[in-house]
């Protein structure tokens, strides 16, 4: 097990990391999410005795890495896969490692083995593809079988074969009760790796919990809604009926309504009774990307928007019927767009207050949110998927 206890570096003025404490347990893929410049690397480096905190402090089984005996056989890592000496060949960094390690030189042609490289194991690494590179890196990590391995972003530069084989390889690792500990930026494979998620931002901890909590714990599930296309009144009849209940409506690309805040059966009951076709209601749940981009978006310190406030402002207060608070509840009830560009995240569940009767004039959809955010789509979406691209200017 890792443990970290007020973690803390600080480089000059520079807060790295800020008072982290968290556990990262056997038996499980934990993921170590956050933005760029959040502290991730900073971190692994002090969990390897590569850099010294600040204050606080981190052990592996107990102890600081320094003091293991025989480190190595005890924790492989992975934090840059360009830190290879190109003169080498494959085979002959690893014959090295090893030595230093004390590992026989068996072990090195069977993790060669296990990472696909024995065919090009003779060849100098300074030729290696960026793929091949990671697998090189791996390759090192295993090399001491050890029951605690760190891996920094392990599947940059691998096509999607290269992917799918270390997803694999992270979960058998867990599998066989070792301890796990992954950075990656790529959302979607985290949602499919990692068992546990260890969210940070500038430093400090955002949360710490299963992903399955943290994307129900920052987002709200979701119902599409779609009515026969050549029925725009039926839409806005439908729409009109859903804020009126509670809910709270966006329009999606393609037609279809988003529909947050009443139960499915809700929603087929009430384009029942204003007696409207509906040729889709499913239910939806936002994703691991949707969730962390809700969760990190105030400390995001590189964003490729112009407008570095985009996204930060709060919309306005909102009525039961999802009004704006002195809004005009004649208005008709169109829903709003759901925002086309970056990314968009329904927010997380919270109390509706009990509705109001209601007004004898039809309530509005709730307010245009200009400033949000625009939509990172969800799988399922009509639309495609647009990411979010953050640029670290280092
Ligand atoms: N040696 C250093 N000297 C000064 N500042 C540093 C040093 N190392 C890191 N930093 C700063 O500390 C902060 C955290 O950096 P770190 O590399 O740990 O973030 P990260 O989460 O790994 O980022 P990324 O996702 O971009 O790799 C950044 O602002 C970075 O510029």
């Amino acid at each position: 097990m890792i443990e970290a206890v007020g973690l803390t570096k600080r480089y000059g003025a520079k807060t790295a990391v800020d008072d982290l404490s968290f556990q990262v347990r056997p038996g499980a893929v934990t993921g170590f999410l956050g933005p760029n410049g959040s502290g991730k690397s900073t971190t692994m480096r002090m969990i390897l005795g590569l850099d010294r905190p600040t204050a606080g402090h981190v052990t592996i089984g107990g102890h600081p890495y320094r003091s293991l005996p025989n480190a190595p056989r005890q924790v492989g890592a992975l934090l840059d896969a360009k830190g290879v000496h190109g003169g080498r060949s494959a085979r002959n960094h690893l014959l090295s490692l090893a030595q230093l390690a004390g590992i026989p030189a068996a072990r090195v042609d069977e993790v060669l083995g296990v990472v696909g490289l024995q065919d090009v194991a003779r060849r100098r690494s300074s030729g290696f593809s960026l793929g091949m590179g990671q697998r090189l890196g791996i390759a090192a990590a295993l090399l001491g079988d050890p029951q605690v391995l760190l891996f920094d972003e392990p599947v940059n530069g691998l096509d999607p074969e290269g992917i799918h084989w270390v997803r694999n390889l992270m979960k058998m690792l867990a599998a066989e009760g070792r301890t796990v500990f992954v950075s990656s930026h790529l959302m979607s494979e985290m949602a499919l790796t990692a068992d546990h998620l260890i969210v940070i931002g500038r430093g400090r901890l955002l949360s710490d919990m299963s992903v399955t909590d943290f994307i129900s714990a920052n987002s709200a599930d979701f119902a599409r809604v779609r009515v026969p296309e050549d029925g725009p009144e039926d839409r806005q009849k439908l729409t009109a009926a859903l804020i009126e209940a509670g809910g709270r409506v966006l329009s999606e690309p393609g037609g279809a309504l988003r529909v947050t805040g009443l139960p499915l059966p809700r929603i087929s009951d009430l384009a029942h009774g204003c007696d409207v076709r509906l040729w889709e209601l499913s239910p939806h749940q936002a994703s691991l990307e949707e969730a962390y981009m809700r969760l990190t978006q105030g400390l995001v310190d590189y964003r490729s928007s112009d407008d570095a406030k985009a996204g930060l402002v709060e919309p306005p207060p909102l009525d039961a019927y999802g009004n704006p608070l002195g809004g005009h509840a004649d208005a008709p009830a169109e829903p709003v767009e759901v925002p086309q560009e970056g990314w968009y995240a329904p927010p997380p569940p919270a109390p509706r207050p009990a509705p109001a009767p209601a007004p004898a004039s039809s309530p509005v959809a709730e307010p245009s949110r200009p400033t949000e955010p625009a939509p990172a789509a969800e799988p399922s979406s009509a639309a495609p998927a647009k990411e979010q691209t953050s640029k670290d200017p280092r």
